[in-house]
């Protein structure tokens, strides 16, 4: 099959990649001719483990090609499928002009009957507006069909997950689409929900939004536990062992972030209010997440104004939103730096994915320094903050530290040490709903 993938991006390189490794003739189409020119020499945009080594098996296999002549991959391929980016407007809307662009791409440059695949998280009833805006345009709906199709993956495993996935969702009005769809996907092996396009969108956005909602949940449960002294990841064990709860996404924290949570709760909350409902768990769950990093940033910042003369130096362990990607996007780290800044005389940063300041959201700010050791982040540092649990932040000796530092204070965003070897190690050490 013929299938041409829009945008480059980490839902779009993954899913030409894998469908290339499936044996399947792949156009990768980007505007970027940045990340074209990249992914041509074999070189992924961004950091996701696995996928840089397939796409060098790809690479030179004729499977793929990278290209930013849009209407050309368009007219080449018999699937389209979409994957834009969908980022928020200031109002929580999800932002379409993207999507409006290719659909007018795909409306100038269409030559024959076309499965028109959406990967995009896009609002309710976009897909159908797709579908309508391309018959207007094009002038006859019997060219293609469109068919709301949403990605689960999540970023440091979109390999595996799109290999594995726990579910495909295909949401149109064609049988034929879905058939040609199906066939595509069927060697991934996974349950198929065959749907209408709303319910299709639907099943996207309360999938992500209800994520969220264990983790504000959780970390509402972590405020309590601080009160009263229980451990909240003891709590979520006891939850998590019952089946009907689940284990997972009940890690309490700074708060969540990247390129999907906050947009997508947003937008839900949008769509939601638009049809007159009240969206108040939503809501909620907004809430809980945007307070979270000030929260436990006023525990730091107590224990800093009872111990350190102003104006600090911070440690900062881990920008990205999570742990084995280089994606910033919303990350509660970004919001603890800009809301220490005014009290610090330096703040350093410690990511293994960045280098230099213009990799941050800082690149001219004299206070911020990127640092390439642990010694020399710490290094008279007045406190640190774990923001992002890094597989080598879990090796640190902090023992060892606690003569580097000038005063060893360690806000564990991540709850991702023991509270007792802290102790043991001489660290004033805050966790988040753990008593320390
Ligand atoms: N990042 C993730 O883990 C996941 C993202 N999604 C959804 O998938 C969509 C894409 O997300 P990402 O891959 O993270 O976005 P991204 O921002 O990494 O990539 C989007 C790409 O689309 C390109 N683009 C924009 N307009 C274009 C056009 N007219 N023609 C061709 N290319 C164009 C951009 O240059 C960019 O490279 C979003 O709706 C997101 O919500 C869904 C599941 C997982
Ligand atoms: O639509 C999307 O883009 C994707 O959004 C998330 O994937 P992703 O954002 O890559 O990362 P997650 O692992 O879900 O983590 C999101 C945030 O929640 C935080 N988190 C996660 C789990 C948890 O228990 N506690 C917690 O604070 C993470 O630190 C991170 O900041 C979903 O997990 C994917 O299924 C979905 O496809």
């Amino acid at each position: 099959m013929k299938i041409t993938v829009i945008g480059s991006g980490y839902v779009g390189t993954t899913t030409a990649i894998v469908l290339a490794s499936m044996h399947h003739q792949v156009i990768s189409a980007d505007v970027d001719r940045g990340k074209v020119e990249k992914l041509r020499r074999g070189v992924l945009p961004f950091v996701e483990s696995g996928l840089d080594k397939l796409l060098c098996e790809m690479h030179g296999s004729g499977q793929l090609e990278f290209t930013s002549n849009i209407e050309a991959a368009i007219r080449d391929g018999q699937v389209i499928i979409i994957t834009v980016g969908t980022p928020s407007l200031p109002d929580g809307r999800a932002d379409l002009r993207y999507l409006q662009t290719v659909a007018d791409t795909i409306a100038g440059s269409i030559n024959e009957y076309k499965v028109i695949a959406v990967k995009s998280t896009v609002p309710v009833g976009t897909n159908r507006w797709l579908s309508e805006y391309l018959a207007e345009k094009i002038g006859t709906a019997e060219l293609f069909d469109v068919v709301s199709n949403p990605e689960f993956l999540r970023e440091g495993s979109a390999l595996y997950d799109t290999l594995h996935p726990e579910r495909t969702v295909l949401g149109g009005n064609s049988s034929r689409a879905m058939a040609i769809l199906q066939e595509i996907y069927k060697p991934l092996d996974s349950g198929f929900i065959l749907t209408d396009w709303e319910t299709a969108e639907l099943i996207k956005y309360a999938s992500n939004a209800f994520l969220a909602t264990k983790i504000s949940f959780i970390n509402e449960v972590a405020r309590t536990a601080d009160q009263v002294g229980a451990d909240v990841t003891t709590v979520a064990r006891g939850m998590g062992m019952d089946t009907r709860i689940g284990s997972q996404f009940l890690k309490a924290g700074i708060g969540y972030g990247g390129s999907c949570f906050p947009k997508d709760v947003k937008a839900l909350i949008h769509t939601a209010k638009e049809l007159g409902i009240d969206p108040k768990i939503l809501e909620a769950v907004e809430a809980v997440n945007r307070t979270q990093t000030e929260y436990y940033l006023n525990k730091l910042t107590d224990v800093l104004l009872a111990n350190a003369k102003k104006p600090w130096t911070i440690a900062v362990l881990g920008l990205t939103f999570k742990p084995d990607t280089d994606d910033q996007r919303e990350s509660p780290a970004i919001r603890m730096v800009e809301q220490l800044l005014e009290h610090c005389i330096e703040i350093r940063i410690l990511d293994p994915t960045i280098q230099m300041p213009t990799q941050t959201p800082w690149p001219d700010e004299p206070k911020i320094a990127v640092c390439s050791t642990i010694e020399e982040t710490l290094s008279a540092a007045d406190a640190a903050i774990l923001c992002t649990e890094w597989e080598q932040f879990g090796k640190i000796n902090w023992k060892e530290t606690v003569p580097i530092m000038r005063h060893p204070i360690l806000l564990d965003g991540r709850n991702y040490y023991e509270p007792e070897h802290m102790k043991a190690a001489g660290i004033h050490y805050i966790a988040v709903g753990r008593r320390s």
